[in-house]
């Protein structure tokens, strides 16, 4: 028995065709999305990236402003940039895409964005009002690999999760998100402080990889039926992508994320749905 594919790639379809339709609805009532993303430097991997989230705007109507700086630009000059969007209203939504270069202090940008306009969920005011159970954007990611679990009807409700992890894009939100009253799960979260990963992650329902190490999760180390969720981005030698899930995984585990073709383009999809939301809000 192999395990069932948890299918980001046609999950992520099923989400921006339906949000075509809401961006076309929007467009009726005159408030058209857009999403802004602010790139600093080179990194081919952040311009793939960046590209592929305007290339899913045009898909669902979603308008696209593009802003460039190159790698040696100053945080005033990046400020400027996040002041300018935070003043446009044409830019609904947007992210800096992260990391930023070396010696740019990046909490201090991510602070001076406007909290309505933050399309990724990781304003720090946005952060807060999650753990407050106050309505927000919420991280893509997790909310990503939570989606994508409701999708294939895996249970959270009263499930063991550990997520390995513990990153401000998804180990540090992930557990807020799976242990809310609608999820309700029972999270442990392991890192690499943790004494015996092996002996959490066998105890595991559910396990949401995302410490960023190559094949860390290994078949002996999964209970039979359980659903892993690979969301590490490492890469190999011949830099294609290394998964956090050893391949042989999906011989024990009862669903499994493909990597890529999992959390990645589902991260993507609610990138997009943050957007939308926060137009829907703005017309009441
Ligand atoms: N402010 C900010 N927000 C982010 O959401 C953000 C960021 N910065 N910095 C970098 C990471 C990385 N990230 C990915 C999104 C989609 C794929 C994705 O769609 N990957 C494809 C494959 C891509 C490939 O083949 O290289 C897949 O998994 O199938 C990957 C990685 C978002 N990030």
């Amino acid at each position: 028995m192999t395990a069932q594919i948890l299918d980001g790639k046609a999950t992520a379809a099923a989400i921006k065709s339906d949000l075509t339709a809401r961006v076309a609805a929007l467009k009726e009532k005159g408030v058209t999305p857009g999403l802004g993303t602010i790139l600093v430097g080179d990194d081919p991997g952040s311009q793939k990236y960046v590209a592929g989230k305007h290339r899913d705007c045009a898909q669902v109507g979603i308008a696209s402003i593009q802003r460039e700086l190159p790698a040696t630009a100053t945080q005033e000059e990046i400020e400027a940039v996040v002041r300018e969007l935070n003043e446009d209203p044409a830019c609904t939504g947007y992210i800096v895409q992260l990391p930023l270069p070396k010696g740019i202090d990046e909490n201090r940008i991510l602070e001076l964005m406007d909290p309505d306009k933050d399309a990724d969920g990781l304003h720090p005011m946005n952060l807060g009002r999650l753990v407050l159970n106050e309505p927000a954007p919420l991280p893509c990611t997790p909310n990503g690999v939570l989606t994508l679990l409701r999708q294939y009807g895996v249970e959270t409700k009263g499930a063991e999760v550990v997520v390995v992890g513990r990153g401000v894009t998804i180990g540090r939100p992930m557990p807020l998100l799976l242990t809310r009253r609608s999820e309700n799960a029972t999270v442990t979260q392991c890192h690499t402080g943790t004494r015996d990963l092996a002996s959490h992650l066998r105890r595991a329902d559910i396990i949401v990889a995302a410490a960023g190490s190559a094949h860390l999760v290994r078949p002996e180390d999964v209970k039979p039926g359980a659903a892993v969720l690979d969301v590490g981005v490492s890469r190999g030698a011949d830099g294609k992508i290394v998964g956090d899930v050893h391949p042989g995984v999906a011989e024990v585990a009862g669903f499994i994320s493909p990597n890529p073709g999992g959390v990645g383009p589902m991260t993507r999809a609610q990138l997009l749905v943050n957007v939308v939301e926060a137009a829907e809000r703005s017309v009441g």
